[in-house]
């Protein structure tokens, strides 16, 4: 195929794969769509006469059928987009002197608004960037953030993104297993695609603006005061000097993305001032005066190699998606749930499918549906649940309305090794020497399989294994018998007990249950007595807390701690605090200065509670003030400064803490 040709495919194939996503239906990933389009990009600009015609990269959007369209006052565009830190150089090069605001770019759909004389007239969407479609009952019954009334005479237009909190759809996904939504952006879109607000009342949207015109002039020319002087929520600005500190900026951005409540996809540079930026004036399909700067995709189309049915510790058998590996929210995956039957059922999805694979944050990937029907060859396979369990055979139970299926067998051995694993893992017991692999031996040989059997093994027991040595053996049982000091807290939840959370645990320390054989005895009234305890949770540790009495016993018997620990009790507070009152996040590596010896970050987070700080994990608006060890990373330090939180070294919080005969 010559150069001509492939361009022209290239137009071709974005035009089918834009037509399809402006109705609600992709093709493809958006990953993989941006790259069709940066292939084309590269070709024109390497054969500037070969540039097709029309040129789907001049153009925004897609042409659609409008029910209620609207000429948008000025085009709505798309946005240059760039990947390099050259080209946020580039960028502040074209604009000297000119004040820049980043922000994330919200990945939604974009609406703008109109206000005339003070009242909301339209909410309008983008469509094809000329005309838009009139949602606007749809917008006033369904997205929050956007006032009905502003303080502001004759026309004022403020543009935004739509977007569907990651709250939002998980619970709208949990609450209907049946008909589940793909991702966020795809919801939002469908939501204002919606005839009737009622069927779609539980999908709520949330505004967030970032563009505004005013007719009358007077108004803040910076944009950011402009929009929240007329009570709009801006998606969060920083201002930045030079190019070093946007591409800070961004990083932290890029950061902090796992953290938020809203899919983005970059972050936008933009000239804060208004009046510059419209002076900037635009290209064919993009403005001058901004800039989008592209994160790493959180969603990808990749091919179900096979689905294997994997038995939990509470015995749960939940189908695990085996895939062709694929880079997506920037690690390799190669696993991902499938959550359920019936999310499968309702997904339609198959073994050979080509699916798209969703990760974002540190949330587990997974399987969010099949886009693209027709890729099907006819060789795709049903995903058939067992009906015995894959580690037992012992017959399955469906539970609920998503039909989980369990294996209800207390001697299940996959469940006994999944137990036994949770036991020893970082948040419980913290075996750290005797990893998984080793447990799952133990177990098959018999040797483990309660808890508290890990307390009778012995270095010779060990050394009868094939490939262990001396010192592995012994690293192996000094490991397990330091963890004898795990305490109330973590042993609680190294038993894995159903819907008893870590803060369960964590609650029920603070209100002062002093041993484990305390909670068991407690009966469920008092349980649901203590502060965010219901009538479930506290069923469910009674039942199993009683069903688990003589494993309390054993481990009692064994020199295993059930009591509950000091650094789990409420703070005592010291008279004349010196932090009282204080919001405080500790970031570095914490040492004591009178010995030099490093402190764990929790041990030292305790004595700021004891002078009276509350503490929490990561620096927000509501921080006073962030405390620095040793080797501190930049991004929390510059997301302090933006926010103008102190920042106190550590020495002399240690002055502090010494002085008031806390530490
Ligand atoms: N999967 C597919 O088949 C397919 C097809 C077409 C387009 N797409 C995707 O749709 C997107 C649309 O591309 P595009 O170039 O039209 O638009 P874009 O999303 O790349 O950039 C412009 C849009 O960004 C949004 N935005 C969010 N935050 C913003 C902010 N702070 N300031 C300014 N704008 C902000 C606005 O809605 C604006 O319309 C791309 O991500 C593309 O991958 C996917
Ligand atoms: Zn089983």
């Amino acid at each position: 195929m010559n150069t001509r040709e492939r361009i022209q495919e290239l137009a071709d194939r974005i035009v089918a794969l834009r037509d399809a996503y402006y109705r609600g239906d992709p093709l493809v990933a958006d990953a993989e769509y941006d790259a069709v389009e940066d292939e084309l990009r590269g070709l024109v600009a390497e054969h500037p006469d070969l540039a097709p015609d029309p040129n789907p990269l001049d153009q925004v959007g897609a042409p659609a059928v409008l029910h209620a369209p609207v000429r948008h006052s000025r085009p709505m565009l798309s946005l240059e987009k760039a990947n390099r830190p050259e080209q946020v150089v580039a960028f502040f090069g074209r604009f000297p002197g000119q004040p820049v605001v980043v922000m994330p770019k919200l990945d939604g759909l974009s609406l703008a608004l109109v206000y005339e004389d003070g009242r909301l007239a339209r909410a309008v969407t983008r469509g094809d960037g000329t005309t838009g479609e009139d949602v606007t009952v749809l917008v006033r019954a369904l997205t929050d953030g956007i006032p009905g009334r502003v303080d502001a005479p004759g026309r004022v237009e403020v543009r935004g993104e739509a977007v569907m909190l990651r709250s939002t759809f998980a619970a709208y996904n949990a609450a209907h297993p049946d008909k589940p939504l793909i991702n966020p952006r795809g919801a939002a879109a469908g939501t204002l695609r919606a005839k009737d607000p009622a069927t779609v009342a539980e999908r709520r949207l949330r505004f967030f603006a970032f563009d505004l015109d005013t007719s009358s002039g007077g108004a803040e020319t910076d944009l950011e005061e402009g929009l929240r002087t007329l009570g709009f929520t801006v998606a969060d600005m920083r201002h930045c000097a030079d190019a070093d500190a946007a591409q800070a900026v961004i990083t932290a951005v890029e950061e902090q993305r796992h953290d938020l409540d809203y899919d983005l996809d970059g972050a936008v540079l933009r000239l804060a001032n208004r009046d510059a930026y419209a002076a900037a004036g635009t290209r064919s399909s993009s403005p001058r005066g901004a800039l989008a700067y592209k994160f790493a995709a959180e969603e990808k189309t990749t091919v179900l190699a096979d689905v294997v049915w994997d038995v939990g510790k509470t015995g749960k058998i939940a189908p695990v998606a085996h895939l062709e590996p694929v880079f997506v929210g920037g690690t390799t995956v190669t696993r991902a749930t499938l959550a359920n039957q019936e999310v499968i059922r309702a997904r339609g999805i198959r073994i050979g499918d080509t699916v798209l694979v969703r990760r974002a944050g540190d949330v587990i990937p997974f399987v969010a549906g099949v886009l693209d029907e027709s890729k099907r060859t006819g060789a795709e396979r049903e995903i058939v649940p067992p009906s015995t369990c894959p580690s037992c055979a012992h017959h399955l139970t469906e539970q609920g309305n998503s039909r989980e299926l369990f294996c209800t067998n207390v001697a299940c051995p996959a469940q006994t090794v999944r137990r036994l694993i949770h036991w020893a893992s970082r948040a419980a017991a913290d075996i750290e020497a005797v990893g998984g692999v080793w447990i799952e031996r133990l177990a098959e040989a018999g040797i483990l399989e309660h808890p508290s059997d890990f307390y009778t093994l012995t270095k010779e027991q060990l050394l009868e294994f094939e490939r262990i040595g001396e010192v592995s053996a012994a690293r192996m049982i000094e490991s397990i018998d330091s963890s004898r000091q795990v305490g109330l807290r973590r042993a609680l939840i190294g038993l894995a007990i159903p819907l008893a959370s870590e803060g369960t645990a964590t609650r029920l320390c603070r209100a002062g249950f002093g041993s484990l054989e305390e909670v068991a005895d407690a009966g469920e009234e008092k349980l649901v007595a203590v502060e965010d305890i219901g009538p479930k949770v506290a069923a469910s540790l009674t039942e199993h807390l009683t069903r688990l009495r003589p494993e309390l016993t054993r481990l009692r018997e064994r020199g295993v701690s059930l009591d509950v620990r000091e650094e789990d009790l409420p703070p005592q507070v010291v008279s004349d605090a010196p932090l009282a009152g204080k919001t405080v996040v500790v970031t570095g590596a914490i040492s004591d200065p009178r010995s030099g010896e490093k402190v764990p970050r929790p041990t030292f987070q305790r004595l700021c509670e004891k002078a009276g700080a509350t503490t929490a994990s990561s620096v927000s608006a509501n921080t006073d003030m962030l405390v620095t060890g040793a080797e501190v990373g930049a991004s929390k330090l510059t997301k302090a400064e933006k926010l103008g939180v102190e920042v106190v070294d550590q020495g002399e919080i240690w002055r502090q803490l010494i002085a008031a005969g806390v530490a």
